[in-house]
This record gives C-alpha cells, sequence and structure tokens, in this order.
C-alpha cells in the first residue's frame, strides 16, 4: 500500500477573551478534504521563529494554507484600509516564514482563499485591498448571511482546474473582499469570475507544484469535482516523494 503523504496545515489563531482561553484552530473542509484526498493531516499551530519553521518544513511533505482573515497590506509597503480584518500578527508572521522557506524548497503548496493571496504576495504579486471599490462592477463575492455563496466561474481548459472541472457550468463557493491584481512572476491566471476576478492561480515553474484558488473547494457545499483539487495536489505531493526531490542538494557529496 503506498505511503500517504503528510501535509501541513496552518492553523489560525484566536486571542484568549474573558471567559474563553486563546485557541488555535482550523475548519473541519480542510482537513477532512486532505484525507479524503489520500494524505494525512498534521495541523500546524502558528510558529515563533524560523528554525522551528523549518524543522516543521523537514517533517512534512507538502503544505496547504487555509483561508482567514485579511493579510496587512502594510507587510507588503501598502497602506492600510477601512475595510481590511488583519490576520492575527503571530498567524500572519509565522505563513510568511513558512511560506517563503516552502517556496525555497519548492516543495509543493496548496492556497485556498487568504492562502492564495499569500503565495501570490510572496512570489511578488499584489492585491485589491476591497472588491466593492477598486472593482464597482463586480458580482458579490461574500454575503455576510450565507457562508456557502456561490457564483459561476470560467477556466482555462488546458490547466489543473480545467482538467478538474472540464466543460459545462461550473460553480465554486466565496468568501473574499480582497482580490488578486497582479500575478506574481511564474505564475498564471487559470480561472476567473466572469466579472473578471482572479478566481485561481498555477505555478509555470517545471520544478514547483504551486497552485491556489480564491474559491473554497473545501466547503460543505463542495462537489466530488471540488474534491478533485485536493487529489491532484496530494498526487503532485506523491509524485515528488516517489521520485525525489529534483531541487533538493543535501545528498550531494562533494569529491575532492
Ligand atoms: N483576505 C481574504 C479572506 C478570504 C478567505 O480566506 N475567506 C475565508 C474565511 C474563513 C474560512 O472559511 O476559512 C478576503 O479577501 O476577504
Amino acid at each position: 500500500m503506498p505511503c500517504k503523504p503528510l501535509i501541513g496545515l496552518n492553523a489560525d489563531f484566536r486571542a484568549a477573551a474573558r471567559t474563553t482561553p486563546a485557541f488555535a484552530y482550523i475548519a473541519e473542509g480542510y482537513y477532512k478534504s486532505i484525507i479524503k484526498a489520500g494524505g494525512v493531516p498534521i495541523l500546524v499551530p502558528p510558529q515563533v521563529d524560523e528554525p522551528s519553521a523549518h524543522r516543521v518544513l523537514d517533517a512534512v511533505d507538502g503544505f496547504l494554507f487555509i483561508g482567514g482573515a485579511d493579510l496587512d497590506p502594510r507587510n507588503d509597503g501598502f497602506m492600510l484600509h477601512p475595510s481590511v480584518r488583519p490576520l492575527d500578527p503571530g498567524r500572519e508572521a509565522s505563513d510568511r516564514m513558512l511560506m517563503a522557506e516552502i517556496a525555497e524548497r519548492r516543495m509543493p503548496v496548496f492556497g485556498i482563499g487568504t492562502g492564495m493571496q499569500l503565495i501570490n504576495v510572496q512570489q511578488g504579486g499584489n492585491l485589491f485591498l476591497h472588491i466593492k471599490e477598486d472593482l464597482p462592477s463586480a458580482v458579490p463575492h461574500y454575503d455576510v448571511q450565507d457562508t456557502n455563496h456561490r457564483h459561476t466561474l470560467d477556466v482555462v481548459s488546458d490547466s489543473l482546474v480545467g482538467r478538474v472541472y472540464g466543460d459545462g457550468e461550473i460553480r465554486v463557493t466565496s468568501r473574499h473582499h480582497m482580490a488578486i491584481d497582479e500575478v506574481a512572476p511564474g505564475f498564471r491566471v487559470t480561472a476567473r469570475c466572469p466579472d473578471g476576478v482572479i478566481e485561481a492561480i498555477e505555478s509555470e515553474m517545471i520544478d514547483w507544484f504551486a497552485i491556489g484558488t480564491q474559491f473554497h473547494p473545501e466547503s460543505e457545499a463542495a462537489s466530488a469535482l471540488d474534491i478533485r483539487i485536493f487529489e491532484e495536489f496530494v498526487d503532485a505531493v506523491r509524485d515528488r516523494l516517489d521520485h525525489g526531490d529534483q531541487t533538493d542538494t543535501s545528498d550531494f557529496q562533494l569529491v575532492a
């Protein structure tokens, strides 16, 4: 029986309140989708220092960055916008540290929601801070009354999401007010909402499997097709395990 890959997932963090202790936590859909796709989820609370983050990555085979609140634009040199609800600063610092090292190692990575936005900014892209202002003709991408708010999706056929969803009408779960503006170098857009908002990106780099979806394939409203994205990710992680990390030079020995 093939060995199941270990997939790290960054946990979210909620500070202590009057009657509750602080929590690291994660919505069920993220880790259940990894299990359904054949991986073993390893929940990673915010890491406080770089050596610890690196040890975590030594122990896992791939990484899933989950959704959450907003990346603080000041960390990328932009001004705060009144609509921004920043992530817990400890989670954001940890996520950024992990992401920088994942990119360095060319470790397979999948980002959802804030997780996709993190991949994009860490790789040199940027974000619209509030769709309603930046793209006033966009359809609603967030509904406070309905966590499973859905809209349609146009996919690029020659891509992972194109392969997964195929032809026909696709509807996906949407929960965001920010969006990708400029796509990071080395990535391409592989799905958009019909209003033009970027909904998926994929790495074009031959040595790095990295994908992101702005929509939520892990949501309660997910279809069997949505789960196929997780299967493609876990397959890519397994493939790298089976065929070795082409970019890992740690086993090479200098011969004098
Ligand atoms: N900064 C983002 C957040 C998008 C996102 O990740 N939404 C999911 C929230 C919680 C969850 O379901 O895990 C934005 O653009 O709004």
